[in-house]
């Protein structure tokens, strides 16, 4: 055994370019997309797909705005032969949508997969093989002419085949398969070979596709990759340079992003990046790290929990909760810290009523792909004074004084430690609701009262519930609150002061409730009381959340 197993592990080849423009620009538009879903996607499934689960897939595709889709390997299968000939013959490609098929550089093949698109208007036709040495070596055992001469007998092939079908629009993409392990210079050298035969101009255009069949290397070496094979072409009329980026070191977006910084035009992956092994580049990820840097990318993910639902519906593999963008979880704070941030960012949003999105722990607005701001906060022993706070806002339109979030957080979290979950907004809205009074069966009622100015003071008289009794009570102060305390404190033989008292309107009608929130204690105690009371009369709202939070203090 190795001391040290990575040893047996050889560094990947860095290409030495030390021109690169590349670090220094900004993505300012988004690339041509394509999606290879239904081709390398599929091709990793376990169960590839069948027609129906292409079909919705390709539907959804075109819904999301992709103009460019691999549809099928032809030669792989009758499914995949038949599903394009449903897509031509059934009529199902928009006039502004373009398919793409895929083969590797052999005769027979290429001429079945060529047969599969007759009758398209336009279609891209893929033929690849792999350049890299360890390729040339163990699998196909052929030197670099030999390659080179595959690859442009089948572009060879391709024209000829395209030449007898003038009816449609066809460009040729070829892919030096395993392109980001192979040598600058003989990557260039095939590129600019194929080229040459298919004799790319703007009615036969010529898609270079560079892929990282197997990651690598970090994604800035991919960069250089692209940059030099692009300053180097000969010449590029009329061709398209594309990248194919996988994930096997979890950097295929970073790989995307920096191959478009380095020029490439066009990027074909996945929807929450499925494919071989650990997938393609996702194309989700892709197109809204653009749109929250202020680039439409020209995709749309106005409802990314039905793209979730229909890709793991066809690929019959899950999103996880946490992947960018799409996952169930990536708008949800559970932590005190974040749920204090969040909230405060919204409420500086409303004060400002700006546009511009800066909410800290949120980089882009729920709401932009159909999620409510619902799910942004949620509640657990991990959280702090906020979330429950939030819930109570958001979902009840209460804005709770801050020693009031103080305490109902501690018995949240009482609640949550004691149960090991998380607390639903539900169960949130009950426990408050039997903390502070805000039920029907309130220990401590008031059934009536009437108040009166004498001199300088208000004067009140009222009613209570106090258990089973009824009971009278009469009390004086500067105001209506605190003549009610004037008179509780008689009734019950205690001493009370009003540490705080806040209210608001529930609604912004005239008839809508009205909350008061109230803080007591006894001068006697550290210990304050809270009650809350809801009512349609203010005043009201005002007296019994007073006596709520007068039960409290004398159950206590
Ligand atoms: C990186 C990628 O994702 S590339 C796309 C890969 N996708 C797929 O392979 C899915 C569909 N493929 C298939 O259904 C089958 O592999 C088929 C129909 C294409 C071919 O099947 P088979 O004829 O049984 O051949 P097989 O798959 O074993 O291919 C290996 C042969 O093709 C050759 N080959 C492999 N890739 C290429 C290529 N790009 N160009 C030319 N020849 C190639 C190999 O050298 C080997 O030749 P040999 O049999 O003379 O040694
Ligand atoms: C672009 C093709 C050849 C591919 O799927 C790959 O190299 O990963």
């Amino acid at each position: 055994m190795l001391d040290n197993p990575a040893r047996k592990y050889p560094a990947a080849h860095i290409i030495d370019y030390p021109q690169r423009t590349w670090p220094v620009k900004r993505l300012q538009a988004p690339p041509r997309w394509c999606s290879t879903d239904l081709r390398d996607g599929n091709q990793a499934l376990a169960n590839p797909m069948d027609a129906q689960r292409k079909l919705t897939f390709f539907k959804h595709l075109i819904a999301c705005g992709f103009k460019e889709i691999e549809v099928a390997f032809p030669a792989a299968s009758e499914v995949d032969f038949a599903f394009v000939r449903l897509l031509i013959e059934e009529n199902h490609i928009p006039e502004d949508v373009t398919i793409q098929v895929m083969t590797p550089a052999r005769p027979d093949l290429i001429e079945r997969t060529i047969v599969s698109l007759n009758g398209a208007s336009k279609a891209i036709v893929h033929v690849y093989n792999a350049t890299a040495p360890i390729f040339r070596e163990m699998v196909f055992q052929k030197d670099k002419a030999e390659l080179i001469a595959l690859a442009t007998a089948a572009a060879k092939q391709v024209r000829q085949l395209c030449e007898q079908s003038p009816q449609t629009d066809w460009t040729l993409q070829y892919s030096p398969e395993t392109f980001c392990f192979t040598e600058a210079d003989f990557a260039l050298e095939i590129c600019e070979a194929v080229a040459q035969v298919w004799g790319p101009e703007p009615k036969r255009p010529l898609i270079l596709n560079l892929p990282t069949t197997v990651e690598v290397n970090t994604p800035n070496v991919f960069a250089d990759q692209v940059e030099h094979l692009m300053r180097s072409f000969s010449d590029l009329k009329s061709i398209t340079i594309s990248v194919h980026p996988h994930n096997d070191r979890g950097t295929g977006v970073a790989t995307a992003e920096m191959a478009m910084l380095a020029g490439a035009q066009r990027v074909e992956g996945c929807l929450f990046g499925n494919g071989e092994r650990t997938g393609n580049v996702d194309l989700v990820t892709l197109a809204m790290n653009l749109y929250t840097q202020g680039v439409h990318p020209q995709l749309q993910f106005a409802n990314i929990r039905q793209t979730v639902e229909i890709v793991e519906q066809c690929n019959q593999l899950p999103v996880h909760p946490r992947h960018p963008y799409g996952g169930s979880l990536v708008f949800t704070a559970f932590s005190g810290s974040h749920q204090d941030a969040i909230k405060k960012g919204f409420a500086h949003r409303a004060r400002l009523g700006s546009e511009a999105w800066h909410i800290p722990y949120l980089p882009l607005d729920p709401q932009d792909v159909g999620c409510s701001y619902e799910e942004v906060i949620r509640v657990n022993s991990q959280s702090g004074k906020s979330g429950a706070a939030w819930l109570l806002q958001e979902n009840h339109g209460l804005r709770l004084p801050r020693a009031l979030q103080v305490d109902f957080s501690q018995h949240v979290q009482q609640q949550t430690e004691q149960t090991g979950k998380e607390i639903s907004q539900a169960q949130v809205w009950q426990l408050f609701r039997s903390l502070y009074g805000v039920l029907e069966n309130r220990p401590l009622s008031l059934l009536h009262y009437t108040s009166e100015p004498r001199g300088a003071e208000q004067h009140v008289t009222a009613t209570l519930r106090y258990g089973e009794e009824t009971l009278s009570l009469q009390g004086q102060g500067c105001g209506l609150l605190s003549a009610l305390s004037d008179g509780v404190q008689k009734a019950f033989d205690c001493v009370l002061n009003i540490m705080d008292y806040q209210e608001h309107t529930l609604g912004p009608q005239s008839s809508s409730n009205a909350i008061s929130y109230i803080q007591i204690a006894s001068p006697s105690s550290a210990i304050t009381h809270f009650g809350v009371a809801i009512e349609t009369d203010a005043s009201k709202a005002a007296l019994q959340a007073l006596l709520n939070a007068v039960a409290d203090l004398i159950r206590e």
